[in-house]
């Protein structure tokens, strides 16, 4: 017999209809594990009836879960749509549990995404399946404590086990906060068919890529009372005007993963066309920004989108009197956005024309959006030679090629304004001239 794991699952999904086999397929929580087979989803649902192959080869294999003679837990945040409570909790426990300290630090900690079958256009529940390749007894109490001290009522607990054929089954805790806990329910865990979308891609512009002001305002106001930060944000939104609207002179952005050349090109450009340089997120905010980047996904994302729209009263005024070139704007906080949430491989990303890429309705839109690229093996030979301290996001897309495709596939596939692609390989005067040219073909 291997050893159990455990398993704590979102309130609101084993709130849901007795699941699930042979039962209609709307009903049916599901999951997708991150990271458990390489760039590939592990997805699973819950079989009350315990109905289910023996031994079928797609369905997950207790080893899936238990790595022998370890244990496996996985746990998922309850969540309200855009709940602020909710993203800092994962946020918080995602922290705790990499943190290297005590029996969590030594466990493998992956991503667990709850989701309903039936394709509702709803952010997945965000969760961890953490193995714990020792199997030991402390880590299962470590555990039980973090998640008794993050509040009232503490997230359910589920159990995994092996049963006599070799199937795997979970045991859902309630877990008391005075100590004790409550079965809830037993299933089986059976594989599930992925998804026609990742399940990312139906929430997406809900907590991460906010098609308007009120969207991102209502993240941070809900911070208020937990950022000080969010207040001087929303006090600088408040200050622009409604509708910022572009005057005469063109407006060019300049996008492009870190050290494709951006400083290098619109700084040039500043001189060459006697420009106003701005850049998103605007200084009046970027004092800010560690604050903002320390905070989990809803509220990072909320705080640049609302930098876009303090550029854009920026820009409006500017391009009144001389043109205006931008330090990426909107098409970088929508890209990095889609990259992180959308975990695995490239073929995971929404795909081309999808909603989450066309430009916010309510922003000032540029004239020309230029992409700049150049290899991957350039870009790390020019951060290196920058030698400046990298952000977190920029170490991971060092360590992590696909998120940086993610990226710049994302960066493509934005609509109406669409980015141009720009080999930004060559030698400066080379982008330069190129740039300049592109500029005046699409300005004249
Ligand atoms: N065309 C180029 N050829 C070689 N090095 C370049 C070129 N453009 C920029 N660099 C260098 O690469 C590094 C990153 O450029 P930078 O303009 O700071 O990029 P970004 O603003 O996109 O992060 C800098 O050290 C810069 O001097
Ligand atoms: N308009 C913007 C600008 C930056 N960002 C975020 O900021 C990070 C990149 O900014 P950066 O300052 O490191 O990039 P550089 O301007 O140094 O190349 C990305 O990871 C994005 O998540 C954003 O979301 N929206």
């Amino acid at each position: 017999m291997l050893p159990r794991g455990l398993a704590l699952l979102p309130r609101s999904l084993s709130a849901m209809p007795a699941p699930l086999m042979g039962s209609s397929a709307h009903t049916r929580p599901c999951f997708a594990v991150e990271g458990a087979g390489g760039s590939e989803l592990v997805y699973f649902t819950l079989s009350r009836s315990g109905e289910g192959p023996a031994r079928d080869p797609c369905c997950p294999q207790p080893s899936c879960f238990l790595p022998a003679p370890g244990r496996c837990y996985s746990l998922c945040v309850p969540a309200a749509p855009c709940s602020v409570p909710a993203a800092r909790l994962h946020r918080r426990l995602q922290q705790r549990m990499s943190g290297g300290q005590g029996p969590l630090g030594r466990c493998r900690v992956l991503g667990l995404l709850g989701y309903s079958a039936d394709g509702a256009q709803t952010a997945p529940e965000k969760g961890f399946l953490i193995q714990d390749p020792q199997g030991s007894p402390e880590t299962e109490r470590a555990l039980e404590e973090l998640l008794r001290s993050q509040g009232e009522p503490p997230p359910a607990l589920g159990v995994y086990e092996e049963g006599e054929r070799g199937e795997l089954w979970q045991s859902l805790w309630d877990l008391r906060r005075a100590g004790g806990r409550e079965l809830l329910r037993r299933a089986r865990v059976v594989a599930a068919e992925a998804p026609p979308l990742h399940p990312a891609v139906p929430g997406l512009r809900h907590v991460a890529v906010f098609h308007s002001l009120e969207a991102a305002r209502r993240v941070l106001e809900q911070c208020t009372s937990l950022i000080p930060e969010a207040k001087a944000v929303l006090d600088l939104v408040h200050k622009c005007p409604k509708h910022s609207k572009k005057g005469d002179f063109p407006v060019i952005v300049i996008e492009g993963l870190d050290a494709t050349g951006k400083t290098t090109v619109t700084q040039s450009l500043k001189a060459s066309l006697n420009a106003v340089l701005l850049r998103s997120p605007p200084a009046s905010i970027s004092q800010w920004r560690k604050t903002f980047d320390d905070e989990p996904t809803l509220i990072r994302r909320a705080f640049y989108a609302l930098g876009n729209y303090i550029v854009a009263s920026e820009i409006a005024k500017a391009s009144t009197e001389s043109p205006v070139i931008v330090d990426r704007y909107w098409h970088s906080t929508a890209a990095y956005a889609i990259a992180t949430e959308i975990s695995g491989k490239m073929q995971n990303l929404p795909s081309a024309h999808h909603e989450v890429y066309h430009w916010p309705e309510d922003l000032l839109k540029p004239d020309l959006v230029l992409l700049l690229t150049v290899s991957p093996e350039e870009r790390i030979r020019r951060l290196h030679g920058r030698g400046l301290e990298k952000t977190e996001e920029e170490t991971e897309l060092e360590a992590n090629s696909l998120f940086r495709q993610k990226v710049e596939e994302s960066y493509k596939r934005m609509d109406n304004p669409g980015c141009q692609d720009i080999d930004a390989s060559p030698a400066r005067e080379e982008v330069l001239k190129t740039v300049l040219h592109l500029i005046k073909k699409h300005c004249d």
